[in-house]
């Protein structure tokens, strides 16, 4: 979520309504605040359409500290503002938005301030950004409740880490938390996966499988990389989530089951809906609350305090006064395509070969700094320099790795990289790997 805090424990937010001047709806207007909103032909959605050039889920809308941000969600035909069909923008004026053939009048309300909570940590989570601590605020709400969450967010920014933390401060929380990787269940298998088979029910299923809704029965079950989830197992989620009961793979009758349901997803649900790969009723099932994790790249402030978290989770509490300022300027700078994963990777670098006197964790990043969304090496650059990135970027990754690999020995990683030592060293001194006296030692 865009915000800028204007005050301590508060940002701004500007949101709007919007009204139907032209075809109907199941209400005639829609009030836009800090929580996102959906427009489309769904039931479940906010403001309902009865319009068949609607798609099931239109667009969204969530007030932001630039204005109210309309996001066309891969709709079939498009949401326009005057002749122009939109992905996504920003409004802070009076406007008007077709969506099929119905007309919504966008009227700009002014900035709210929005309480965001002091304390910049959740649970295991930490962030001091105005994005973090507002879904620190959501999270505070959500977790309390029996209701289900939807988490979305890049890689690497913390989903199933929020999942923990939801389960943590619920009345579950004594309770097992599950995680179902959905992403990593062959589609012939997955009524097996989540919902378990009796012996011998199918060829291959020689012992009993348990469901995780009966291993977590009574806590929080964890559905991640949802949006991988096989078609044809998405009814009967939906079946087991509504009635909440399941049925085994071979067996005859249900079993009551008492589950909380928390899912991520890396992919954009909404559109996947669209596109017919995800049933919207499943999605409005699961999505009853929706957290949005920021890319680490747009909550940079947050990165001494998660560097403090993660050194002393490593067992080093003091190590993060060795970071000399300049270096946490540094971590500043990157883009992080692999989000707060990438940036704990860096650390335990950092950590694993500066044990003491100053700690440069910055010294550990890649070479090359791309965003996720901004990846191709060649923009901009000449295909020398290009290359030199990519090979720089490869070689530090070789030998970080391969140092690791052979607890510093030179001689063992010339022998594994077939290659003169002085070679090795002059690798190693190059991308600042290990420390000088190990490397020089003969
Ligand atoms: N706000 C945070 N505070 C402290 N640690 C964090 C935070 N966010 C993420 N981490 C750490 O970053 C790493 C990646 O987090 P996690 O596995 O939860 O990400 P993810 O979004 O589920 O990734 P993926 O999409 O690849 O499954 C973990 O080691 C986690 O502990």
């Amino acid at each position: 979520m865009d915000a800028t805090i204007v005050a301590k424990g508060k940002y701004e937010v500007r949101g709007g309504a919007l009204n139907i001047t032209k075809g109907t709806g199941n209400k005639p207007s829609l009030e836009i605040g800090a929580d996102t909103l959906v427009v489309g032909r769904n039931e479940a959605c906010d403001l309902v359409l009865d319009d068949r050039k609607v798609s099931a889920v239109h667009m969204e809308l969530v007030a932001t500290e630039r204005g109210v941000r309309v996001r066309d969600l891969g709709s079939r035909n498009g949401t326009f503002v005057g002749d122009t069909r939109i992905g996504e923008v920003f409004l802070t004026k009076p406007t008007s938005i077709l969506c099929g053939d119905t007309l919504l009048e966008f009227s700009p309300n002014n900035p709210e301030q929005v309480n965001v909570p002091e304390a910049a940590e959740f649970g295991p989570l930490v962030g001091s950004s105005a994005g973090m601590r507002a879904v620190f605020e959501r999270l505070r709400k959500a977790a309390p409740t029996e209701l289900t969450v939807l988490i979305t967010g890049e890689t690497g920014t913390g989903k199933e880490l929020v999942a923990q933390a939801i389960h943590g401060a619920s009345e579950r929380k004594n309770k097992p938390f599950v995680v179902v990787d959905c992403g990593s269940i062959p589609a012939s298998l997955a009524e097996s996966a989540l919902f378990g088979h009796e012996r011998g029910s199918f060829t291959g299923a020689i012992d009993k499988r348990i469901s995780p809704f009966v291993e977590a029965d009574g806590g929080t079950i964890f559905l991640d990389e949802l949006g991988e989830l096989p078609v044809d197992v998405q009814p009967k989620l939906l079946r087991a989530l509504a009635e909440q009961r399941i049925k085994s793979v071979g067996s005859n009758s249900y079993r009551p089951v008492n589950v909380r349901v928390v899912a991520a997803t890396r992919r954009d649900l909404v559109r996947e809906v669209n596109d017919g790969n995800f049933r919207s009723d499943l999605y409005f099932r699961v999505a009853q609350i929706k957290i949005e994790l920021p890319a680490l790249r747009h909550r940079l402030e947050d990165i001494p305090a998660l560097v403090r978290r993660m050194l002393t989770d490593m067992g080093d509490k003091q190590a993060y006064n060795r970071i000399p300022h300049d270096s946490l300027e540094r971590l500043m700078r990157h883009d992080w395509p692999g989000n707060v994963r990438e940036l704990r990777n860096v650390v335990a670098v950092a950590l694993a070969f500066g044990k003491e006197g100053t700690l440069d964790v910055a010294q550990h990043l890649a070479p090359l700094t791309t965003t996720a969304t901004d990846s191709t090496p060649t923009r901009g650059r000449t295909f020398q320099d290009a290359k030199r990135d990519v090979l720089a970027r490869f070689e530090r990754d070789y030998f970080t790795a391969l140092y690791a690999e052979c607890n510093g020995n030179v001689s063992e990683i010339g022998r594994r990289a077939a290659m003169e030592r002085a070679h090795v060293r002059g690798y190693l001194r190059r991308h600042g790997i290990g420390t000088p006296d190990r490397i020089d030692k003969p």
